[in-house]
């Protein structure tokens, strides 16, 4: 849901001010241009937790943590991200009482936008059609848009959590029209990558950000916080290590021809491609020549 509200009362619920308000970051081109007037701010509004974690009641994991949506938000210029806490309270609100309360009394917007499939209020007994009959009485327009496919197919976020799940990674790529990204901090592994001739950083990303297929991947990283190439080709292993004998999943990245000091630093990794699934070798110079024709492939698909 997409709604442009009036700033004075938006900071209810939970709001997250995602830049200057006088203009919109416009990605990475650093431009600022005013685009609303009347302290109307372009607003995304999400519930938090997920539904799905408050009906299951356990923790699921996501293609979009908050902090990266925050980022991937920011990037689109979007203002204010504003979270509907998804609790007992918020889940039986009838669709009638859902704008009032919620959307009226505390956000005032002008224009809403929502996907023709969004259902809301208890039991999910409110569409998109509901939302406009109730928003007219307030003199608010809703715009219905209509659902992106792919091979005639509803584009969901089930599909392509399916996708990535499966190592279908550019797959999951053409769904999201974006790279599925990993983010995090890099910290200390065991420091044999380096006795192998690839040193491999260790990713730590958020503990409910859905993890790949275990395997190997061609990926392009970028990093805010270290000067690295921008954005610079490497490969990545997420799995067990079963040749090392690894007592718990790591996520590693090698960046091909690149040398210098990570740890601490924040990296963004793009998936591009799924290489193959991870593989117990008899030795370490049996993992290093394949480490070695993994890195081959890789520059190969980068440089196509
Ligand atoms: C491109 C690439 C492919 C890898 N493939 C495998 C694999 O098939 N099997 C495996 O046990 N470990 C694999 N690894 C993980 C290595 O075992 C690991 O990087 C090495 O033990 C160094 O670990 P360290 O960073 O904790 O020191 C791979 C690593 C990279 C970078
Ligand atoms: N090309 C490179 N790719 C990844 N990390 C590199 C590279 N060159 C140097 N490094 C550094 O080496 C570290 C990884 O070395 P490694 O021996 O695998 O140690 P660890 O087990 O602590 O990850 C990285 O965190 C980074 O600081």
């Amino acid at each position: 849901m997409w709604i442009t509200s009036t700033p004075e009362r938006a900071l209810t619920p939970t709001a997250i001010a995602l830049g200057n308000f006088d203009g919109v970051h416009l990605g990475h081109q650093n431009v600022i241009k005013p685009v609303l007037s009347h302290s109307l701010r372009s607003t995304v509004v999400t519930f938090h937790p997920h539904p799905r974690e408050y009906f299951s009641g356990e923790p699921c994991s996501l293609l979009t943590p908050l902090e990266e949506k925050i980022s991937h938000l920011k990037k689109l210029g979007i203002q204010q991200l504003v979270l509907l806490t998804f609790n007992r309270e918020l889940a039986s609100l009838s669709p009638e009482a859902f704008v009032k309360e919620i959307l009226i009394n505390q956000l005032q917007p002008r224009y809403i936008s929502v996907g023709e499939d969004f259902r809301f209020g208890y039991k999910r007994q409110g569409n998109a059609e509901t939302l406009r009959t109730i928003g007219e009485q307030f003199g608010i327009k809703v715009n219905i848009a209509t659902l992106e496919t792919n091979q005639q197919q509803r584009i969901s976020s089930s599909r392509i959590r399916e996708a990535i799940v499966a190592g279908e990674i550019e797959l999951a790529n053409e769904l999201l029209g974006r790279c599925y990204t990993l983010n995090g901090a890099i910290v200390a592994g065991e420091k044999r990558g380096r006795t192998i001739g690839f040193p491999t950083a260790n990713l730590e990303v958020p503990r409910n950000k859905l993890v790949p297929r275990y395997g190997v991947y061609v990926v392009k990283v970028t990093s805010t916080t270290v000067p690295i190439l921008d954005p610079h080709p490497g490969v990545m292993n997420i799995g067990m290590r079963p040749t090392v004998n690894g007592k718990q999943a790591t996520i590693e990245i090698h960046l091909l021809n690149w040398t210098g000091n990570l740890y601490q630093h924040t990296l963004n990794v793009e998936l591009k491609q799924f290489l193959r699934p991870e593989q117990k070798f008899n030795s370490l110079d049996e993992l290093k020549n394949q480490i070695t024709r993994d890195c081959q492939q890789a520059i190969t698909i980068h440089n196509q």
